[in-house]
């Protein structure tokens, strides 16, 4: 099957299943102003040759419309002829993709994810130690610490881009954004959602437990 042969119910599986993660994530004002991305993958997958349903760029993401989503490539071009930009940030969903063939990438904005990406820039990391909520990563060791690693926020994405490949941890599926925000990935869907939910989770209590202990 050539990419051209995806069946158009795959595609409008995808965009329904983006529609559906995005109302509830909007739900929680997760996309202030416009921010944030949502990217599922569809069909067959090589690191070298794969494609994903991705919301458009600069939409409010807590309004459904018609005209929510497209279809690009690896490269993130659009598949489809389409009058809709893909996000700007479709270049990171791009290098989560292709290195670690993960199912679907969830990007917010928060301002706790803003926040402890601010409290731990110098570390490069934040540190999460011994919360049960890590379990939702899969990793079942008793008093467990993972790092999540945080990139800067440079203006052009494909810097960003680049640097993707460095931070991904296969142990710890996020990476943040200095004070902008998280991405979130997983093999599935469902996935991916449990995982976003967890570093939220977990980013707000390294913010509270900081400012408790100063
Ligand atoms: C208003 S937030 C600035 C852009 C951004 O960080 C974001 O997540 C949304 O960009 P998109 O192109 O995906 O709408
Ligand atoms: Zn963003």
């Amino acid at each position: 099957m050539t990419r051209s042969d995806i069946p158009a119910e795959q595609i409008q599986s995808a965009y329904a299943e983006l529609a559906n993660i995005k109302g509830i994530l909007a739900d929680r004002g997760w996309f202030p102003a416009t921010s944030g991305n949502l990217s599922i993958r569809v069909g067959d997958y090589t690191p070298d040759q794969f494609q994903f349903a991705i919301t458009a760029s600069g939409k409010d993401k807590s309004v459904q419309t018609p005209e929510d989503y497209l279809l690009v490539d690896e490269n993130g071009v659009p598949l489809l002829p389409t009058k809709l930009k893909p996000s700007a940030e479709t270049l990171i969903h791009c290098e989560i993709y292709r290195l670690t063939g993960c199912g679907a990438v969830y990007h917010v904005h928060t301002v706790f994810n803003n926040l402890a990406s601010a409290i731990y820039e110098t570390a490069g990391a934040i540190p999460l130690k011994g919360i049960e909520i890590i379990k939702a990563f899969n990793i079942w060791e008793e008093n467990a610490e993972i790092h999540v690693p945080i990139l800067p926020n440079y203006a052009e994405i494909p810097k960003i881009a680049e640097l993707v490949e460095g931070a991904i941890n296969p142990q710890v599926p996020g990476i943040l954004l200095h004070n902008h925000g998280i991405y979130a990935w997983g093999a599935t869907p469902f996935d991916a959602k449990r995982h976003l939910e967890a570093f939220e989770f977990c980013f707000e209590y390294a913010v509270r437990m900081k400012s408790l202990i100063q």
